[in-house]
């Protein structure tokens, strides 16, 4: 084979080498070209996993709905234009576009992490309960206070008008006696002071009204540490009257006092009883001492007491049974209560606890109870379910004992000292 021959062989197996490679470029740019285009997702403000997962920012408290709305609207970031640092026009990368290079980097911030995780609760304010609670009262008011002095200041009183207001104060449940003592006060009082304004008959009807309540009695709650022991309080009365919640209620307002407080759970025929307290005990952070259920009240209570001595407590309050299989039964417990627990410290209160809302049958109980215990104070509870707050007269007369707290609420601090002029401003509106 000749040189040119050769030559021209080379030539064109050269010039079929380059016709390949060139429709192979084109052929593989068409099929790039060609290639479908990947569907722009519907939620293009989210990112969308390969397997399926939606990550959104995470919102602890949307629901699951907002959520998902919250995932599909997103707003665009805006972009701090005045922070960029590229004045120049250039583009800056990533997040330093927006950061100054030369800004104070943060450094580590020391934070006071609370000691250990604590479920006690705050405490509202003691003072002035029973003026921030008088709403609770309106039940009353309505029945009491708004008709007694629709009735007085309506002028000239005749006999019908004085047989409204006798009505009126016997239906708030004021008893007869008092009832009858109350009216025959003020109408002597309107007689010789000749009432002529309303304003002048709400202000008599104040004054007979706190009278009747011994404004001078002492309500005070004898609950302090003397002699190096603390003070001790038992709370007693039947089932269902309110003991366990008042008895909780009032450790709120000791430990709001600065007090600290151990919790006795003699009521050990009912079983929640004792779950209940504890409760209530841990809410405020006091010692709760309980025993078996069923076991003997007196020995729990002993030990309460003792465990309260050896802690040094200021108060130990003692939640007793309200219901045994006998009435004999359960005040023959109550004696022993209180009895086992003198042998160590004086009991400083017997607080009667009462259901406003039962109205004369509080008032037998209180007598049965009077009769084995003497009891040192009155805690009337559920005055905020009932138009007949004029128990709270009848039983104190009847008793000659202090009413000292009224429930007014189921709220942990709906419980309030009791005051004869606010209790009256409150009722009377
Ligand atoms: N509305 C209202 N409810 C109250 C008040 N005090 C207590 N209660 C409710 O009365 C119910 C009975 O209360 P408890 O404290 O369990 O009564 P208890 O006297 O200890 O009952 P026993 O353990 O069965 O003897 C509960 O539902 C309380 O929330 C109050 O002042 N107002």
């Amino acid at each position: 084979m000749s040189t040119s021959s050769l030559v021209l062989i080379l030539v064109v197996v050269a010039v079929v080498l380059i016709a390949a490679l060139v429709t192979g470029v084109v052929l593989t740019r068409r099929r790039r070209i060609s290639l479908p285009q990947k569907e722009e997702s519907p939620r293009s403000g989210g990112y969308q996993a390969s397997s399926g997962f939606t990550l959104t920012p995470a919102a602890p408290e949307a629901s699951d709905a907002e959520a998902v709305a919250a995932a599909e609207v997103v707003e665009p970031v805006e972009h701090p234009v005045a922070d960029r640092t590229e004045v120049d026009g250039q583009p800056g990368v990533g997040d330093d576009a927006s950061v100054p290079r030369d800004s104070v980097k943060r450094g580590f911030v020391e934070v006071d992490l609370p000691v250990e995780a604590s479920e006690v609760e705050e405490i509202e304010p003691t003072a002035g309960r029973l003026e921030r609670l008088r709403g609770k009262l309106s039940k009353s008011r309505n029945a009491f206070g708004t008709s007694l002095l629709g009735l007085l200041g309506a002028g000239d009183l005749d006999e019908d008008s004085w047989q409204d207001v006798e009505d009126t104060l016997l239906i708030a449940d004021l008893g007869a006696a008092l009832t009858t003592e109350i009216v025959d006060t003020l109408r002597s009082k309107i007689a010789s002071s000749g009432v002529r304004t309303e304003a002048e008959a709400a202000a008599l009807l104040r004054s007979v009204l706190v009278d009747a309540l011994e404004p001078k009695m002492d309500r005070s709650l004898k609950a302090l540490p003397h002699a190096g022991k603390p003070a001790v309080l038992l709370v007693v009365g039947v089932n269902g009257v309110g003991k366990t919640t008042t008895t909780g209620k009032l450790a709120r307002v000791l430990v709001a006092d600065g007090r600290t407080v151990l919790l006795g759970a003699a009521d050990t025929f009912r079983a929640a009883a004792a779950d209940q307290l504890e409760t209530w005990g841990k809410r405020v952070g006091a010692e709760t001492v309980r025993g078996p259920e069923g076991g003997d009240p007196a020995s729990v209570a002993f030990e309460a007491v003792k465990r309260g001595m050896e802690t040094g407590v200021s108060t130990v309050l003692v939640d007793t049974a309200g219901r045994l299989h006998t009435k004999k039964g359960l005040m023959d417990e109550l004696g022993k209560v209180k009895r086992v627990v003198e042998k160590q410290a004086v009991v400083d209160e017997v607080l009667l606890v009462l259901d406003a809302t039962t109205g004369q049958n509080g008032l037998t109980q209180a007598r049965v109870f009077a009769e084995q215990v003497a009891i040192t104070g009155i805690v009337l509870t559920k005055l905020d379910g009932t138009a007949k707050g004029g128990i709270v007269f009848q039983v104190q007369r009847e008793l000659g004992v202090p009413v000292k707290l009224v429930g007014l609420g189921e709220g942990a601090d709906h419980l309030a000292p009791f005051e004869p002029g606010a209790f009256v401003d409150a009722l009377l509106g």
